[in-house]
């Protein structure tokens, strides 16, 4: 059910905010901007959201670098017409969106904000009528109350109205700014759970990632020097303030001789905002551009922050001794940060020790007040109010020049949001490639032809020339020593990673031209990291078969095929136990205080039987062509070991005849496993060496031979 406030579902925008898409990564998208100032204007104009982004982190005058995620954008020219391009291509659509979910309420926020903005001005003009009363009163020598208690009765009433006015309009902003967090972090969620690993260890799709994150974390009030949207018509408030500032300001001064005190004071006012600008007084940029180096250090002081504050790392910190060298880390990463951070930021407006160059624009601006002041025709409310106008315009420019340079901060984040929902995962195939899954009977045929693979930033390939066949309802043991590939082998045939050469087919189809959704539904794995969620019993080994999560009987039962089910009931509150994995803080919540008693460890052993009872709530299903298992088996005793065996070979066979249903590949160090497979692919440094029965590889006497020999 949707939120109360919601008025929509939120379901995609973007394709009418942008009709551009991208994949994740394109390289010639990011050598494009190492010259953008050499670009043609034509091709500047026809950037699509991504590129305007990529464009926007390019360091002036640095070729290969980009600007760290979150960093300010410097306020260049070229800069200022990537935003202008942002603005036009994405920025209002988006706006446009939050508009159509809320319209009555939008057009409302937008006029309590221009209301709003005239209420300085109506408090001071009403401050300056009760001034100018008391001073009537006291000058005439006959003091009257009333007249005064009229306009102090006056100015209560104005108050209360306004408190009213402002609890209503926040009300109403609450609402708009709740349905647009809600569509915001939807977005990111839905986005991020459609990306696959190899589009996420693109390092610039996980910097537009984490921008786009900081986009959605502005919605939760400020931070990161970002605005959220909605402070965009702060830019009308405070436009429309500084005007009725000025407007009071030229009735007070408006007459002819005043017009020379009216030009004093409108410099005075401008000189403050100027003068910062001059380089006696100022740093070249308030940007926050990290070099290389400092970036580094940035990085590196999270990561320092990071091993002491997660949990999970917490064994090996105190095993190895590590908080000096943490501490150690830190500090000069910290440091390095520091001193970018001291030379970027400009220093305070001080010409002299001991002299404040604003106080000294503070008794500029009393310049036209003590001039005022010797004219017999003003009075001592409309002094007051002509100086308290003067002083609000400075403010009211100085947070309009703030808040444009956030809103133009903004933009980019703005566009970093639009971008990522655009991202298409690496894995998928283009429309006009995609070929659906088709099963074939015994399960799924494997064929591998030079298969080779690089992990990202890597100059060693994990995988070369993989060849490998395997017929459908045939079992495959991978063995080898360790780092020798197998997981990645793994990975590649569940089509969790890409290969960069070679060939892969499935069911004789390239496996490239598989939706990996379609392919998913026909698989069911172990993985040798699996995750531990913290989480129930029930959900821990329900989510292998999602749309089961509600029927106990079938989670008891997969839970039964993995031997874990004398664990489960052994544990306080059965199924129910929430189980406690290292790294996890929970966050508590005031109610959810009870969930905590029920926590409970499970040991590696016990974590391995729930990891096999989730793969095994729907291998079973018909539909399910392959079964990967990553060393399942690892941390379990002999005896659970083959009973684990076993239930994967009833499972892969026909109840009755006995026929193969499933092709089955598993990992193993356990070579006395390895021998129950129809073939076996001996893995050294990245490569099969050996494929064949356990019985051919024996005779062979080689390296699998040799492992053997160790092992038994
Ligand atoms: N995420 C990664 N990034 C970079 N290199 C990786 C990554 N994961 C694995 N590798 C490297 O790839 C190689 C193969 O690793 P893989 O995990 O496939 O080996 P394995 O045979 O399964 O090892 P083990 O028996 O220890 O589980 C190793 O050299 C490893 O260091």
């Amino acid at each position: 059910m949707r939120p109360w406030f919601l008025p929509f579902s939120p379901e995609p925008l973007l394709s009418t905010c942008s009709s551009t898409s991208f994949h994740a990564q394109k390289p010639q998208a990011q050598s494009k901007h190492k010259e953008p100032e050499s670009e043609p204007k034509e091709h500047f104009d026809a950037l699509n959201l991504y590129d305007i982004w990529l464009a926007s982190r390019s360091v002036p005058d640095e070729r290969d670098t980009l600007l760290v995620p979150g960093a300010q954008r410097p306020l260049t020219s070229r800069n200022t017409r990537l935003a202008y391009l942002a603005l036009t291509t994405y920025c209002f659509n988006f706006m446009k969106h939050l508009w159509h979910q809320h319209p009555t309420r939008t057009v409302m926020m937008m006029a309590c904000h221009f209301i709003r903005s005239l209420f300085p001005a109506f408090r001071g003009y009403s401050q300056a009528l009760i001034i100018d009363e008391m001073q009537t009163l006291i000058g005439s020598g006959s003091f009257t109350w009333s007249r005064l208690l009229y306009l102090v009765g006056t100015e209560l009433i104005r108050r209360y109205i306004e408190g009213l006015f402002d609890s209503f309009a926040n009300h109403n902003e609450g609402i708009i700014l709740g349905s647009a967090k809600y569509f915001v972090e939807y977005q990111q969620l839905k986005q991020r759970t459609r990306l696959d690993v190899p589009t996420f260890s693109d390092p610039l799709t996980r910097d537009l990632l984490l921008e786009s994150d900081l986009f959605a974390r502005s919605f939760n009030g400020g931070g990161f020097g970002s605005i959220s949207p909605l402070d965009f018509f702060q830019l009308l408030t405070l436009f429309t303030e500084i005007v009725s500032h000025l407007f009071l300001i030229f009735s007070v001064t408006n007459t002819y001789t005043h017009i020379g005190i009216l030009l004093l004071s409108l410099f005075s006012v401008a000189l403050p905002l100027v003068l910062p600008t001059s380089p006696f007084l100022s740093s070249s940029s308030s940007d926050s551009i990290y070099t290389k180096k400092e970036a580094r250090a940035a990085d590196r002081r999270e990561k320092m922050r990071n091993l002491v504050y997660n949990d999970s790392y917490r064994p090996e910190v105190l095993l190895f001794g590590l908080e000096n060298w943490i501490l150690k880390s830190w500090s000069s990463a910290w440091k390095v940060v520091y001193d970018s951070e001291q030379t970027q930021f400009s220093p305070n407006l001080s010409l002299f020790p001991g002299v404040s160059v604003s106080d000294l624009f503070s008794a500029l601006q009393n310049i036209p007040f003590l001039l005022l002041l010797q004219t017999s025709s003003a009075t001592l409310g409309s002094l007051t109010l002509y100086r308290s106008s003067v002083q609000s315009v400075v403010f009211g420019i100085r947070n309009l020049l703030a808040t444009t340079r956030m809103v133009f901060q903004s933009v980019f984040l703005m566009v970093a949001f639009g971008a990522s929902t655009e991202i298409k995962p690496k894995l998928q195939p283009e429309p006009k490639d995609k070929v659906e899954y088709r099963s074939i009977p015994g399960g799924v045929s494997i064929r591998a032809r030079n298969l080779s693979y690089t992990y990202p930033g890597c100059s060693e390939p994990a995988l070369k020339n993989i060849n490998l066949t395997l017929e459908a309802g045939e079992t495959l043991a991978i063995v080898g020593y360790n780092g020798s590939g197998k997981s990645t082998l793994a990975n590649i045939l569940l089509r969790i990673f890409d290969y960069d050469q070679g060939q892969l087919l499935l069911n004789d189809v390239d496996v490239r031209r598989y939706d990996p959704t379609d392919y998913h539904r026909h698989v069911s794995a172990v993985f040798q990291g699996f995750s531990k969620f913290n989480s129930t019993v029930r959900e821990n080994v329900g989510i292998g078969r999602i749309e089961s999560l509600p029927h106990r009987p079938l989670i008891e039962a997969a839970l039964g095929l993995a031997s874990a089910d004398a664990v489960v009931n052994s544990l306080p509150y059965g199924i129910q136990t929430v189980l406690e994995c290292p790294g996890y803080e929970a966050l508590s919540y005031p109610g959810s205080r009870h969930l905590a008693d029920q926590v409970h460890g499970l040991s590696g052993g016990e974590w391995q039987r729930i990891a096999i009872a989730r793969a095994f709530m729907r291998a079973n299903d018909p539909e399910i062509d392959l079964l990967v298992f990553d060393e399942p088996t690892s941390s379990l005793d002999a005896h659970a070991q083959n009973q684990i065996f076993n239930t994967i070979n009833r499972i892969s066979r026909h109840r009755d005849d006995g026929t193969r249903l499933k092709t089955v590949v598993f990992i193993t160090h356990r070579l006395s496993t390895a021998r129950r497979a129809d073939k076996v692919a001996m893995m050294e440094n990245g490569t099969i060496t050996e494929f064949g029965t356990h019985e051919e590889l024996l005779k062979k006497n080689g390296s699998y031979a040799a492992l053997y020999r160790q092992a038994v």
